[in-house]
């Protein structure tokens, strides 16, 4: 890994760009519409400041903490992310190798380039490993699939709430996104035959090919309807359950015995919803600014949802993660835990599993310099008084 130098995870986005094709460097990186979430994701951490305690014996600094009873090393996990072998041939497997190498969680897209047996298979040395997970129209394969990560050893399942539709993506519009050929989404294909008329046959789940026999029918509306998207977000909305609400928590509960998170919460009221349905977890998040542009910046999405789960269940927050100070304030302001997404993309396209875990590794060194910065021996330390929000920062009350 010696070729592969930079500082702080930052740099990382246009170093990957220049090894990337164009249409997998897009749907990587882009938000969607004006890219405003995405951009205010990563703008909100220097809005807030850190305050920090001085004389605390900081010569020992822990960063660990414990999530579903199992110790992590650090309190990240790596984000579910789609489609990983277009980064890198090993894709999902160098990534679930790097995450259990670091000590830290992976959570697995349920539109994995690799089968999510395999990637559990890699991980095995890892403290745990989430199933990320999106609700079909057919609840059959819902069900084989939930029940298939539970046999395979994943630890808790994080259902995906935030994206009924695709997000209005123009980078995969202007690019004509598709799975390049060769890749396939594994965990769709062995179970294809619950997919009905949608079988591995019959592929039409199959963004490889917006203009798939599938897709056909609506090829020319889609032509001339700007709103009909990538080839990606049609069959997207082709197959995923637009009509969920709280009552399928309990659905999942009657299926499986596995911890439920839920992904995408930003409203304090959503929060208290997702509690009485009983999850187990909610992880505040706006799909790293990907779905409903001008949504909230996740830091600020959390305070009041951390208030509203009052520590009966762990928030978990991401978007914008990227320095070990924005780690410190998401936990400061609430959060058990963070996921990183897109750096682990950068590491895997210039890197492998080498390359991923030189990421992990560099926030992880940077979270425990911060920690001592601050007077925080343990995580335990933090506390909402160390967050300055802008309101109070010392200018504000001259
Ligand atoms: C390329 C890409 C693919 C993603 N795929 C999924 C997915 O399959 N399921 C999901 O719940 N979230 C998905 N997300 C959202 C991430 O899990 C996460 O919420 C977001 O990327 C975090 O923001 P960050 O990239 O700024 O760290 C994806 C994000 C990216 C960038
Ligand atoms: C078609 C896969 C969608 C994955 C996803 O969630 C994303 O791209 O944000």
């Amino acid at each position: 890994m010696s070729e592969l130098f930079f500082q702080n995870l930052d740099e990382l986005e246009p170093l990957a760009e220049q090894v990337l094709p164009k249409t997998v460097f897009g749907y990587y990186a882009s938000g969607s519409e004006t890219e405003s979430t995405l951009r205010d994701n990563r703008a909100v951490f220097s809005r807030y400041r850190l305050m920090p305690r001085m004389m605390v014996d900081v010569s020992n600094v822990d960063t660990t903490c414990t999530l579903l009873g199992r110790e992590l090393a650090y309190p990240v996990l790596i984000a579910p992310m789609a489609m990983q072998c277009m980064a890198h041939p090993d894709g999902e497997l160098a990534v679930s190798r790097a995450a259990a190498a670091e000590g830290i969680p992976m959570v697995q897209s349920t539109m994995g380039t690799v089968g999510l047996a395999d990637v559990r298979q890699a991980g095995a040395g890892g403290p745990l490993m989430f199933f990320q997970l999106y609700v079909f129209k057919n609840r059959a394969f819902v069900r084989q699939l939930v029940q298939h990560a539970e046999r395979s050893g994943y630890n808790g399942l994080m259902v995906t709430v935030d994206a009924p539709f695709l997000g209005k993506r123009e980078a995969d519009e202007r690019n004509n996104f598709k799975l390049p050929d060769g890749l396939r989404l594994a965990n769709l294909e062995g179970l294809g035959a619950n997919l009905g008329k949608e079988t591995a046959s019959n592929p039409s789940f199959n963004p490889v090919d917006a203009n798939s026999v599938a897709g056909a029918a609506t090829r020319d509306a889609a032509v001339h309807d700007a709103g009909e998207g990538s080839g990606v977000s049609k069959h997207f909305s082709d197959n995923i359950d637009a009509s969920l609400t709280w009552a399928f928590v309990a659905w999942l509960r009657s299926v499986t015995s596995l911890p439920i998170f839920v992904k995408g919460i930003l409203s304090a009221a959503d929060a208290e919803r997702g509690v009485d349905a009983g999850v187990d977890g909610i992880v505040v998040s706006n799909h790293g600014g990907r779905q409903l542009d001008t949504a909230p910046a996740s830091l600020d999405a959390l305070p009041a949802v951390a208030a509203a789960v009052g520590k009966r269940v762990p928030v978990l927050m991401d978007g914008g993660i990227r320095r070990g100070t924005d780690i410190i304030k998401a936990l400061a302001l609430g959060a058990d835990a963070v996921l990183l997404g897109r750096p682990v993309l950068w590491g895997l396209a210039l890197g492998g599993q080498q390359g991923v875990q030189k990421v992990l590794e560099t926030l992880r060194k940077e979270l425990r310099l911060s920690m001592a910065l601050m007077g925080c021996p343990s995580l335990a330390h933090l506390n909402r008084r160390m967050v300055l929000v802008p309101w109070e920062h010392p200018s504000a009350r001259l």
